[in-house]
């Protein structure tokens, strides 16, 4: 079944006077639930304008879009606020912690905006502090943990609401190699239970843990990848390849 549908997504925007940037040209595509798509392009090449539209961060110039059969084309803003909290969940490069809450208080953030009971957001994080490792760190602050346990509890909070999609903006891109194995670990485990994850990234070795790569350049979708039965060594191997074209023949 279609999760998400993207239709002729175009995003332009003026900077100085009179010059228009098409940061997205004519994107459609699909994702299906429990799909793991990774977008992969050279930059500027339009992966976060996309993100965010998806995100409902920002809005398409023109195009439609449509999570689970709803118009975020037609949300005002305060309706895209309550969309976000209850649909979406988003991992970012820079984890977007508040230093001010503990780790566990920055997990129930979405929940308590949301006015949900305490014992319901109690009994969500056991799992997932299990399965992300940081049952030792709930009661610390994020400036008194690492970066990879940042991650793991910024991760937390986005999957807490039972998000619909997972968003994920350069999720690796602050941490070491075995702290970002350790968070696609995690990735690999809840899209095998069912979690669709939309990811943009800069590295093919995250990519790789996707089921499907596109590759954006000058704002339209150039190329797609599949893993089907492929190793992981495999599926790297080709997306590497095809960053390569991308960015040295700059055309077919
Ligand atoms: N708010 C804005 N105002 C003007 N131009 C913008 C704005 N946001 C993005 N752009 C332009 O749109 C194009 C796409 O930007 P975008 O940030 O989506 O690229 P990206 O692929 O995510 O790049 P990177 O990998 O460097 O993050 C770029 O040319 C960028 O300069």
């Amino acid at each position: 079944m279609s999760l998400l549908t993207l239709r002729h997504i175009r995003r332009a925007f003026v900077s100085g006077k009179n010059n228009q940037i098409m940061a997205l040209k004519d994107i459609s595509m699909e994702v299906e639930t429990g799909d793991y798509v990774a977008i992969m392009g050279e930059s500027g090449a339009g992966k976060t304008t996309l993100l965010n539209i998806i995100a409902t961060l920002d809005q398409a110039s023109s195009g439609t879009i449509i999570l689970n059969n709803k118009d975020l084309s037609q949300l005002s803003e305060k309706k895209a606020a309550k969309f976000r909290r209850q649909h979406l969940g988003f991992v970012f490069q820079n984890f977007n912690l508040l230093d001010t809450f503990s780790n566990q208080d920055n997990i129930f953030l979405p929940l308590v905006l949301d006015r949900q009971p305490l014992k319901i957001m109690q009994q969500r994080l056991i799992p997932l502090a299990q399965q992300l490792e940081i049952n030792d760190i709930l009661n610390r602050y994020p400036y008194e943990i690492s970066g990879g346990q940042r991650q793991r509890i910024a991760a937390a909070r986005a999957l807490i609401t039972h998000p619909q999609l997972l968003l994920a903006d350069e999720p690796t891109g602050a941490l070491d190699s075995q702290n970002s194995q350790r968070l696609l670990q995690v990735f690999d485990q809840i899209n095998q239970a069912g979690q669709t994850i939309l990811m943009v990234t800069h590295s093919a070795a995250t990519a790789a843990h996707s089921r499907r790569t596109l590759f954006i350049k000058d704002g339209i979708i150039y190329h797609e990848l599949f893993r089907g039965q492929q190793s992981e060594a495999d599926y790297l191997r080709n997306i590497n390849n095809s960053l390569s074209a991308l960015m040295t023949t700059g055309g077919e």
